[in-house]
């Protein structure tokens, strides 16, 4: 299987099951420089199972996986240090102040920005002498991700980093993310289940319904592309080659591919905003 050069990240119909339970099927995916892509998928989907394989934490059962150009079980050291990672439940540096906490983790990465690291603790509003085991978990939070941000990896992959953030930390994290990513050329890889944070920031949805990736789409596109589709009673529905149909639901069916077509009996195309189209592939 060839890869295409110059992805940041690339899966080529990967395969996981747990258990001999499918969890992953047939994922393809690519990530570029400057994309931000926002992982969307009910509890369960897959989401931390993709992303765990994509660090090399576990591996995939077949299909191709290259993380920064690499296999991603052998990733070498200065691969490592290019490639950022906030897991769901962040981990360690109990028994330390931030400071040193910070101190330490920074020491690993050569190119570690301190003015970034600066910006962020003011931004998140940390004290440098505060334990990290007294921290609240939102707190916590915001220390995994200067941890992993402030080196400017190349590749980040964020597992719900805002989920406890207030909503002002976390605007402010979102519009950083998506800053650093066009700034340094980085790709940004982040589940989330707050739709209104993925269609503010990310530049691509990854839509994941039971291990299947159901849409991987620019969320511009997505906007115009993907419609709900009404038709009169008794329609005898046919859609074009060109439209993929994803769920077909009682107000309709939800379908990729429009560019404003009249289809017989079809009596409306709405748009649906990244919440409506969730609930509309989850009924
Ligand atoms: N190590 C494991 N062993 C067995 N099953 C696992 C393991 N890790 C994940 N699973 C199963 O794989 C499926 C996908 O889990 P995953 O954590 O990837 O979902 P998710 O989309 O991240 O969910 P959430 O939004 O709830 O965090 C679930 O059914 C989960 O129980």
């Amino acid at each position: 299987m060839e890869q295409p050069a110059g992805s940041l990240l690339c899966f080529t119909k990967v395969d996981k099951s747990f258990d001999g339970k499918s969890v992953l099927t047939a994922v393809d995916l690519q990530l570029e420089p400057g994309m931000v892509v926002g992982l969307l998928g009910a509890n369960g989907a897959g989401k931390s199972t993709l992303m765990r394989i994509a660090l090399g934490i576990i591996p995939c059962d077949s299909g191709l996986v290259t993380t920064l150009g690499q296999a991603p079980q052998q990733l070498d050291s200065g691969h490592k240090q290019r490639l950022g990672y906030v897991p769901q439940q962040p981990f360690g540096y109990e028994g330390f102040s931030v400071e040193r906490a910070l101190a330490m983790h920074s020491s690993f990465y050569p190119q570690w920005d301190m003015e970034l690291q600066q910006q962020w603790l003011q931004r998140f509003g940390l004290d440098l002498k505060a334990q990290v085991q007294r921290l609240s978990g939102g707190q916590r939070q915001s220390l995994a991700l200067i941890m992993a941000m402030a080196y400017r990896p190349q590749l980040l992959v964020l597992d719900e980093p805002v989920a406890s953030l207030d909503p002002v930390a976390r605007r402010r994290f979102m519009a950083d993310l998506f800053e650093l990513a066009l700034e340094s050329g980085s790709a940004v890889l982040f589940s989330s289940h707050i739709t209104s944070d993925l269609e503010r920031v990310a530049s691509h949805l990854a839509l994941l319904k039971a291990g299947e990736l159901l849409l991987f789409k620019e969320i511009d596109a997505l906007r115009e592309e993907v419609r709900l589709l009404k038709f009169a009673a008794d329609s005898d529905i046919q859609l074009p080659e060109s439209m993929r149909l994803l769920a077909t639901t009682r107000a309709g069916c939800v379908v990729d591919g429009y560019r404003g077509q009249a289809l017989p009996g079809m009596i409306d195309a709405r748009r649906l905003n990244l919440e409506q189209l969730f609930m509309e592939l989850h009924p």
